[in-house]
């Protein structure tokens, strides 16, 4: 019988190597370059129906895609969130906030951190900050969706769209559903970049209070500055990238962007604020494992989110596994090394030995 702690560390070993083969399509993707100019092509959120092509290819040739879109609220969030800085215990009932809505915590690891969770809703707020970071999460909302219309559409693939929830799930109700995550730093860290893929099927970020975003150097097409947010027109622009989700839906179209935050520009600033929103798998969506020309790829992707109000997901012979726990696992293992794994140590024939039979078989 494998024990925990045996089981524990195959994860992480299948976490480490699936970052490898997530990232890797997009390293060895023929084309690239020539697929995207050097200059990012920008489309207006208007124009996502008919000119999904452009966004697309962004998206796939990239890592990343530019979209214009009037970001009303973003100013007035930003004020808020700053204001909350060093607020350990954050009343969110004083500011009209109910439990399902909206979730806080502070953390210490990777980085010291506080995080505001805030589901996307059209319900009336007293307080105006707080209003204004709801009213900015049902617009990423809004605007995630379509970008995710734009795909389906753009290859076909009709069945992306009933990933989602039909209406953003509650916090306590699902696993890891859709929400914007506001990130607090702190500004004194000693932390890497810390690397990795987000694990929803979208992330639409808006510009942060300050450029600290990174894209990985792995992502050759990135452009001229891997600062990310420096490519935007702060209140007319967001970011958008794939997480490991829609790499897996899409069997590796689409791929994650490996992306970290510079704790060399966090030391520039006092708090840091960022507000990036995830679309995500609905609770009880199951995401089917791809076909891989190489079967000892295949096992190394997870293939599930929690169903329905069911226990965790099992890794099972047919690939199932947790994608948050697979998350957390590959989180933490890129954190400790504060850097980016070299691809080359996960591309050794005798560890993708290991994975396939000491993991699964
Ligand atoms: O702070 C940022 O800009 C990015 C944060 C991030 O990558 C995340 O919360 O997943
Ligand atoms: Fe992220």
């Amino acid at each position: 019988m494998p024990t925990t702690r045996g089981r524990c560390l195959r994860l992480q070993r299948v976490a480490a190597i699936c970052i490898a083969g997530l990232a890797s399509h997009s390293l060895h993707f023929e084309g690239s370059f020539a697929a995207v100019n050097k200059i990012p092509k920008k489309v207006d959120a208007g124009a996502l129906a008919q000119h999904g092509e452009d966004f697309c290819n962004e998206l796939k040739h990239r890592g990343f895609a530019i979209v214009g879109f009037d970001l009303t609220k973003r100013r007035d969030a930003l004020d808020w969130l700053e204001s909350l800085a060093g607020k350990e215990d954050l009343q969110l009932a004083n500011c009209g906030l109910q439990p399902g809505q909206a979730r806080h915590e502070t953390v210490s690891f990777p980085r010291p951190l506080q995080r505001l969770d805030l589901i996307p809703s059209d319900a009336a707020i007293e307080d105006t900050g707080a209003a204004a970071a709801v009213h900015l999460a049902r617009e990423l909302h809004n605007l995630s969706v379509s970008c995710l219309m734009a795909v389906a559409r753009h290859e076909n693939m009709p069945e992306l769209l009933d990933l989602v929830a039909e209406t953003p799930e509650p916090l306590h109700a699902a696993k890891e559903p859709s929400f914007l995550r506001a990130n607090i730093y702190a500004g004194q860290d000693s932390a890497g970049p810390c690397w990795h893929l987000d694990l929803g099927l979208l992330t639409v970020a808006p510009a942060g209070s300050w450029p600290a975003l990174m894209a990985s150097p792995f992502h050759e097409a990135v452009g001229e500055t891997a600062f990310l947010e420096e490519l935007l027109d702060p209140d007319r622009d967001v970011l958008v990238f794939a997480g490991t989700a829609l790499a897996v839906a899409t069997a590796g179209r689409y791929t994650g962007l490996v992306h970290g935050v510079s704790a060399g520009r966090l030391k520039q600033t006092g708090t840091r604020v960022s507000m990036p929103y995830f679309l995500r798998p609905r609770s009880g969506a199951v995401l089917h494992k791809p076909v891989f020309s190489d079967e000892g790829l295949a096992y190394l992707y997870p293939a599930a989110v929690q169903p329905a109000g069911g226990a965790a997901v099992q890794p099972t012979l047919n690939g199932m596994l947790d994608l948050l726990r697979f998350h957390r696992d590959l989180y933490g293992r890129l954190c400790t090394r504060g850097q980016v794994v070299p691809m080359s140590v996960f591309s050794k024939p005798e560890l993708q030995e290991k994975v396939r039979h000491g993991f699964y078989l």
